[in-house]
């Protein structure tokens, strides 16, 4: 009941209105106005910081309430009676006239009083009345107002996250249900959110309202009830290559030099290495530690001679690895400046630049729109190939041997492709650039010793170092220095000291450790396929990748270079026909070493045991990826390794009969069966594609494709590193090796898994439209591929 008393109108025994002022009152404090009305509607789907507004933070609240005053002031409220909604509705008016301030689909406003009023939580506010099932009133577009983010926050994660991760899952045991108020009753009356999906994206979407500062908001239901496949889709487009977008600035550098991975009293600071030929690099971060002295930032140049003693010396005080740069004249001042330019991290946990993940990454951003993302890595890889004479492992300093599977000529031509090809003299500039430093690098690195089998003319994983891998999980290498620590009579700790000073000599560990750098090369850091013999195998994962560079290096000498290259660092010119015989040559090397026409797989070879191996592995499809087999060969590779590698979720890492069993004294590894990778997926369905087997790539896609929806759908949102390919319920659980894969985000996941979004966005090309509606509806494969009529089964292969 409203009554007017003593110039105040009571609204509520918390809510009142100040006749004098015609503000709206919650005990003696002018109520927070919100900043949007339901006429505001626009896209649902709006990015949250147009759909919530912008970040403020707490001491904003106060400036919104002054303005409030303002407001109340200039608004004329006739009635005396006055009501609740009568002031919302004026508030809303006098808001949509001024036309400063900052229009958001949400309401903003601190009702951090309520949070601190005795009375109010003692009395929580529950006035809604009867379900809101007046749809059409919402003319399809239902939306909530949620009256107080935080209490319903809680409420929400109290009732429904009963195994308190703060995480929505189908794990959890709450009713499924919640009542919201609706925003065409202001709340008044309510709607059942019901089901795991949509009470997980409301937590979701509570989570990034409050993260944006709001206390109120009106929410869409159609944000919440989001068709998945297209809700992921949009997520990974608009929000998760923001979240994995670096750029360098004097302000951010101390946050991404300081190092998670190392737990030493020497990487305590943040720090950078610069090329000891790039003072203006060097002088761009003294002046970042400068202007701030807290942080600490160490700034240090690296010697002309990267050697592996060098790089082993500094492990314990490691370092980020400077990238390439833009200068920039001010035009006002004349003077020049330094900008980064950006790139993306494979995920949330990283801040460094990855070798064959950017290339992943580089596919999906390209078809998301992030073009300067994607150009900006080619150019941070010439860069470290002109300086660090590789393409790095990652841009840390523990990484400076060792680099990741060769992707840069198809990564730099798909960018050309992108910003304009041949139309463009800025990009056939930029294709030139790239190509040269592709073809130093695969003169220098993977045509080099100890990379490059003279024997055989193929090329293997095999990088200088020296030490144990300063950057895996502590206890990684437990298993192997134990035996050790025991001769020594030391602790594992102690005796890595001894090892790494080299107070030890144990040729074994050389040995171990000589292979457990190249598998980390290799990227598939780790699997039973490299364990003791990485270095030593010509793989076909990485020759095909080499093949193709020479495929890609002679069609751009012979397009964009008359046909002839001169090469100013070795003083050799050489036309496209030379680097179609290498390529040749290679692909006979191939066929000769590691086809298995039998078996229908190329295997690795080992150039020192002079043997063909016969480990099954997704890697064989590289071959079609690069177009080196021939069509018979791709016709048995179809035919005999795909059903070893293909289940549930699509293209395993390895057999499992290769793989072997699984015991406490031989756990998982990670880049083995059952488990499966995003990079793997992406060359596959490419390479299918090449040969003409696009129904068989569709029907993987699909496989994956749904994993990954599944995932989303029944895990609160997340796109996780790499999947168990043949668990149903759960393919997120992963329990190999690196405990860190993405699974336990908090509230909401804001950054996905980069190689992993890049294949859902990839993938979706393949799909029609009957695909991507059962994949919404997270239809299982095999019931989908089952009730296809039967001129459909063709496109899947079947
Ligand atoms: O720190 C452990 C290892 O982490 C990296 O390997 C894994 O993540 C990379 C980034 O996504 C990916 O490129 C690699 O394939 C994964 O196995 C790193 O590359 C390793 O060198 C490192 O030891
Ligand atoms: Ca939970």
């Amino acid at each position: 009941m409203t009554k007017s008393e003593n110039k105040i109108t009571i609204i509520s025994p918390l809510e009142t209105v100040d006749n004098n002022t015609n503000k709206y009152m919650i005990g003696n404090r002018p109520k927070p106005r919100r900043l949007s009305s339901l006429k505001d509607f626009k896209d649902p789907f709006m990015n949250p910081d147009k759909y919530y507004g912008p970040k403020t933070n707490p001491e904003d609240d106060d400036l919104e309430l002054h303005s409030d005053d303002e407001l109340a002031r200039q608004s004329t409220i006739k009635s005396k009676k006055y009501t609740k909604l009568d002031h919302i509705d004026d508030i809303k008016k006098s808001l949509k006239n001024k036309k400063t301030r900052t229009r958001t689909m949400s309401a903003i406003g601190g009702i951090s009083f309520y949070k601190k009023n005795e009375e109010f939580n003692q009395h929580p506010i529950r006035r809604r009345g009867s379900e809101d099932d007046v749809l059409l009133s919402g003319k399809g577009n239902r939306r909530f107002f949620i009256e107080d983010v935080n209490s319903t926050l809680k409420e929400l994660l109290l009732t429904e996250d009963t195994d308190s991760n703060y995480q929505i899952t189908i794990e959890d045991k709450g009713p499924k249900v919640l009542r919201i108020g609706t925003a065409n009753s202001d709340g008044y009356k309510y709607i059942n959110v019901r089901g795991t999906y949509m009470l997980s994206n409301l937590l979701q979407e509570l989570t990034i309202a409050k993260s944006f500062g709001r206390h109120q908001i009106f929410l869409d239901e159609a944000r919440i009830n989001e068709n998945p496949v297209s809700r992921l889709t949009r997520l990974i487009s608009t929000q998760f290559w923001d979240s994995l977008t670096r750029k360098v600035d004097l302000n951010n550098i101390a946050t991404l030099a300081k190092d998670t991975k190392i737990d030493a009293p020497g990487a305590k600071n943040p720090r950078i290495y610069v090329p000891y030929n790039c003072p203006e690099q060097f002088e761009f971060y003294v002046q970042a530690s400068q202007m701030n002295p807290s942080w600490k930032l160490e700034v240090e140049y690296l010697p002309k001679d990267i050697t592996p003693e060098y790089v082993q010396s500094i492990n314990g005080t490691p370092g980020l690895l400077a990238l390439a740069m833009e200068e920039h004249i001010d035009p006002s001042t004349g003077e020049k400046a330094l900008i980064g330019i950006p790139y993306a991290v494979p995920g949330g946990r990283f801040n460094e630049l990855y070798g064959w993940d950017s290339y992943m990454m580089t596919l999906g951003l390209l078809e998301s729109g992030k073009v300067d993302v994607a150009k900006g890595m080619v150019e941070h890889f010439i860069f470290e190939i002109e300086h660090y004479g590789k393409i790095l492992n990652a841009n840390r300093s523990y990484y400076l041997c060792r680099s990741q599977p060769p992707f840069l000529t198809d990564m730099a031509l798909v960018v050309f492709n992108k910003i304009g090809g041949d139309q463009n003299p800025d990009a056939i500039d930029f294709l030139r650039r790239a190509m040269k430093a592709a073809i130093k690098e695969y003169k220098t690195v993977w045509m080099a010793e100890p990379r490059l089998d003279p024997e055989t003319g193929l090329s293997c994983y095999h990088p200088d170092g020296k030490g144990i891998p300063p950057e895996t999980e502590s206890e990684h290498f437990d298993t192997i220095l134990a035996p050790y620590a025991m001769k020594y009579k030391v602790s594992i700790e102690e005796l890595k000291t001894l090892y790494n000073e080299e107070k030890v000599n144990e040729p074994a560990l050389d040995d171990f450790f000589l292979h457990d750098r190249a598998v980390r090369e290799s990227g598939h850091d780790t699997t039973y396929r490299f364990e003791g013999v990485c270095a030593y195998l010509a793989t076909a994962d990485l020759n095909s990748l080499l093949y193709k560079y020479e495929n890609d290096i002679a069609d751009f000498i012979s397009t964009y270079c008359d046909d002839k290259f001169y090469d100013d660092r070795d003083d050799t010119i050489t036309d496209s026909k030379h680097w179609r015989n290498l390529a040749e040559l290679r692909k006979s090397r191939i066929t000769k070493y590691m086809w298995d026409e039998e078996k229908g797989f190329f295997f690795d070879y080992n150039v020192k045991f002079k043997e063909r191996t016969s480990y099954e592995s997704a890697t064989s499809f590289w071959t079609l990826w690069a177009g080196l087999a021939t069509q018979e060969q791709a016709q048995i590779l179809v035919k005999k390794a795909l059903p070893k590698l293909e289940v549930l979720g699509g293209l395993v890492a390895c057999s499992e009969e290769s793989r072997g069993p699984i015991s406490v004294n031989r756990p998982p590894r990670q880049w083995d069966y059952p488990f499966g990778w995003a990079p793997h997926q992406i060359l596959a369905w490419k390479g299918l594609e090449n040969y003409g087997f696009t129904c068989i790539a569709n029907r993987l896609v699909y496989r994956w494709c749904y994993i990954m929806t599944k995932a989303f759908v029944d895990f609160n949102g997340i796109v996780v590193e790499k999947y168990d390919l043949t668990r149903a319920t759960d393919p997120h659980k992963v329990d190999a090796e690196y405990g860190n894969q993405g699974a336990d985000v908090k509230g909401v996941a804001r950054e996905g898994f980069g190689w992993v979004n890049a294949s859902y966005i990839l993938g979706l090309k393949y799909m029609n439209n009957h695909a991507r509606r059962a994949l919404g509806s997270c239809i299982p494969p095999i019931p989908f591929l089952n009730s296809l009529r039967t001129e459909e089964k063709s496109l899947y292969g079947l």
